[in-house]
Formats: structure tokens, sequence, C-alpha cells
């Protein structure tokens, strides 16, 4: 059984300009213990999607399964095995971080938990903020009792909204290590990020959606297959001429550009020096997960993983 079945989820917005399509059949199935990435662009539907597994949305229609329970029909079953972590910072301000653990232990019908309530302190790096008030904690330790609030239950599913925006090295670091260490022991995680090089170390799975549909799912390492090249990077004052300008990913002064081999390096370097463009610090990568990214969200999706997404007939096409 599939740890997360989301089954043709369509959802629409009333808007005053009239109905949005935030979602539109979309169909993914996350395994037990499998850590699972979510990404795609800002408005994509990723918090979107998260929120109709956690309860917090309804969806105009299709299915949502948590370990085989229907998030409408089945909710307090299923929302017991998730543990969501949101993008927000929402809380108490009035609790101390123990008694916004126990309180939220409470909820889910969890006493007696102390020694884990302290494990998760411990490893989240709050040991020392257990009395505090929650007002007197700076972001990156609302966001780290956040991640512990989420844990309490223990919950078999951990969701992760972009856990990690605006956080420093240090709980980046600690928080990874943490949920590496319940993946291990068998927690399935599901994650959205922004940051594609913490999806690329993490992720064994990964699906990008575009604007509401699924527009590449496949293992982390077929998809860097996908990407195979390299990638010409320098940097440079001047203008690109117009021939490279469009292949070219471009921030301040860094330019990179993908090339299939090494001819097509050679290629761009003499259009440059062509063009009279002088360059510096020219260094060649190995392609990664943005390259992929940046290439799927450009529409060029090798063509078969549209194929490998699951479908599931709408409850209209079943009806009929
Ligand atoms: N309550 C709402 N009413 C109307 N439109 C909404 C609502 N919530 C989200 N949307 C729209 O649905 C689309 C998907 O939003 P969502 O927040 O799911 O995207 P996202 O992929 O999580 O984006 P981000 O990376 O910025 O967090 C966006 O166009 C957003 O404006």
């Amino acid at each position: 059984m599939a740890a997360v079945s989301f089954q043709s989820v369509t959802k629409t917005y009333s808007t005053p300009q009239g109905p949005f399509r935030a979602l539109d059949a979309v169909s993914l199935g996350i395994e037990e213990g499998e850590f699972f990435g979510l990404l795609g662009p800002n408005g994509a539907g990723k918090t979107t999607l998260i929120s109709i597994l956690a309860g917090l949305a309804r969806a105009t229609s299709g299915r949502v399964l948590v370990q085989g329970a229907d998030v409408q029909s089945d909710y307090a079953n299923a929302r017991r095995k998730l543990g969501v972590v949101p993008q927000e910072l929402v809380f108490d301000p009035f609790f101390s971080v123990r008694e916004a653990l126990r309180f939220q232990s409470g909820y889910f019908g969890v006493e007696h938990n102390d020694a884990w309530i302290d494990e998760l302190l411990h490893s989240l790096g709050l040991a020392d903020k257990a009395q505090a008030n929650m007002r007197q904690l700076s972001g990156g330790m609302k966001r780290r009792v956040l991640v512990a609030q989420a844990l309490v239950h223990k919950p078999p599913i951990i969701v992760l909204d972009e856990p990690t925006a605006g956080v420093d090295v240090e709980l980046r670091q600690t928080l990874w290590q943490f949920i590496a260490k319940l993946n291990k022991q068998g927690h399935t995680v599901l994650l959205t990020t922004h940051y594609l090089e913490e999806a690329e170390a993490l992720c064994s799975r990964i699906a990008m959606l575009q604007r509401g549909h699924v527009v590449a799912l496949d293992r982390t390492s077929n998809l860097l297959k996908s990407a195979s090249g390299n990638v010409l990077v320098f940097k440079t004052d001047a203008p690109l001429p117009a021939a490279l300008a469009p292949l070219a990913r471009v921030t301040g002064r860094v330019v990179q550009m993908v090339a299939q081999d090494v001819q097509e390096v050679e290629h761009f370097l003499a259009q440059l020096r062509q063009a009279g463009v002088e360059v510096q610090d020219i260094e060649i990568r190995r392609a990664d997960l943005e390259d992929v990214f940046l290439k799927v969200m450009a529409g060029n999706a090798p063509a078969d993983w549209e194929a490998k997404v699951p479908s599931f007939p709408r409850p209209a096409e079943a009806a009929a």
C-alpha cells in the first residue's frame, strides 16, 4: 500500500476574476519509506496539494489516501498518520516550548511522551529553550519548534513544506541530519523546497509541478542522467552575443550554459571570442538538478516522463 496516494486531484479556487484551477488531475503515489521531493516554481500548486493532504483544504475532485485512509471521509485517522511542518510560522505566543509540544501531543491523544519530547528538543538544538516563551524565540528557533510539533506523535509520514526557507546553515544541517535519521528508521518523507541542491542530496524520487500539472516524475538519479552534459560557467561584464543569450542562465556576472559535449563548449567559447566578449574564471561542471528543473520548466522534459505519471480515472470518467 502506498504511504500517500494522490488520485486525479483537482482544486479550483473561486476568485473575484472567476474560477482558478490550481491543480489539474494530479496523480502521484509515494511509497513507504521514500524520501520524496515535490518541486515547482512559485504558484505551481505545491502548498495547495499539501494542504489537501493535511485536510486544511478540500479537493474539488479526486481522492487523497494516507496509508489507505481517505483524507476527507476518514480525516482523523489520516491526519494522525501525518506530521506536517507548515510554511507559515503560527504559534500561541503564551506557551513555553515544552507546553506547546505537550499541547500538540494532547491534540493527538498522546500522553506521557516526555522522553520523546526531550529527544526532539535535543535533536533540534532546542534543549536550552524548553522553558522559553514562544515569543522570546528567533525565527529560526520557532521553525525548529514547528518541526518538533509536527513530530510529537511520531507520525509515520513527515510532510515538510519549505522547512529551510530563510534558516541558517547550522539549522539546515541539524534538521536534515535528524530527518534523514527518521527516514532511515522507516518514516516516509514528503518535502517541498526551492533549494534544489537539498532535493538532489536528500530525495530518492522527485515530482515537478508546473501550473498545477505534474510535468516530471522519476527517480532523482534518472532525472540527473537525463541532464547528461556539462555546464560551461564563466564570468563576464559584457553582453552575450544574440545567438548565445537565449541559451544562457545569467546571475549577475556569472553565466552558465549547458553543453552536450566538449565540442559544444569549444563552439560557445569560439562564438564569445568572435564577438569580442572577454570572459574570466572559466569552469566546466556536471549538470545538476537545477539544470534539469530549468529544462523541464522550459517545456523540454523527455517525452517518456509523461508516460510514467500514473493516471487514475476522474470521478466523472469512473462513473461513466
Ligand atoms: N485561497 C486561494 N484562493 C485563490 N487562489 C489561490 C488560493 N491559494 C492559492 N491560490 C493560487 O493557487 C496557485 C497555487 O498556489 P500554491 O500556494 O499552492 O503554490 P506553491 O507551489 O506552493 O507556491 P510557492 O512556491 O510560492 O509556495 C497560485 O496561483 C495561487 O495564487
